[in-house]
């Protein structure tokens, strides 16, 4: 997965629902700190869908504690022939051992997504922008995903994201957070490469997901040119 085009991740801590997410999604994102027995379940997941793995470390949202283990289940699963790119945060990659993921995944041909969340705010236009400059870094994708209080903080996200792209960057951006919700079906317009959506809503995997049904043809349809009609 090179992230050349939009990739829409079905995020599930259960590979068992890849099958019911390959109608609308090109992709699991495969939420190991969330699954029972990870490494079990990849090894054992011969679906048609490549994986997004992620093993969300507690300080950034997820349920994984940040430690060796966390990292190690990362190095084993970027081995798996299904897997096609690891998420790592930027904390990870910038300070916090994630090198050794970073060359472990690329040495097996695997894309590297380097993440940064806020869950309580959209930083300043400034910041926007170095976050996602120092997620490309480290990454083959750069992510940012921010918490929306209004829609004007979905623009300053749409244009960083834009700036970004303009400058030569693969990024993916979303606004958490109900004024947020738009933002995951505009920022694609914007460059941002790649969407989340839960495959059973009830498991959404962070604030304001749209469904993976309604994500895609909400995608689907903004893109989509009319004068083809
Ligand atoms: O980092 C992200 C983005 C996300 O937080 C979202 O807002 O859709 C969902 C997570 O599963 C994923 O790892």
């Amino acid at each position: 997965m090179d992230f050349e085009s939009f990739v829409l991740a079905a995020a599930t801590a259960d590979l068992g629902d890849a099958p019911a997410a390959r109608e609308h999604a090109d992709a699991v994102e495969f939420r190991m700190d969330l699954a029972r027995d990870p490494l079990a379940a990849l090894a054992n997941y011969d679906g048609a869908l490549p994986l997004i793995v992620t093993n969300r470390a507690d300080f950034e949202g997820g349920e994984a504690e940040d430690d060796d283990a966390r990292l190690d289940a990362l190095c084993t699963a970027v081995e798996h022939s299904s897997v096609e790119a690891v998420d790592v945060e930027l904390t990870t990659a910038s300070e916090g051992g994630g090198e050794r993921v970073i060359d472990h995944a690329h040495a097996n041909g695997v894309s590297v997504i380097v993440s940064t969340h806020d869950f309580a705010k959209t930083p300043e236009p400034p910041k926007l922008r170095q976050l996602l400059d120092r997620a490309c870094e480290y990454g083959d994708v750069g992510k940012l995903a921010v918490t929306a209080r209004s829609t004007d903080d979905v623009l300053e996200l749409l244009a960083a994201t834009r700036a970004s792209v303009a400058g030569g960057d693969r990024v993916a951006t979303m606004a958490m957070g109900e004024p947020g919700r738009h933002s995951r079906a505009v920022a694609p317009l914007y460059g941002s490469r790649i969407g989340y959506a839960p495959v059973d809503p009830a498991e959404a995997t962070a604030p304001g997901q749209y469904d993976l049904a309604t994500l895609r043809r909400l995608v689907t349809e903004l893109q989509s040119d009319p004068t083809e009609d």
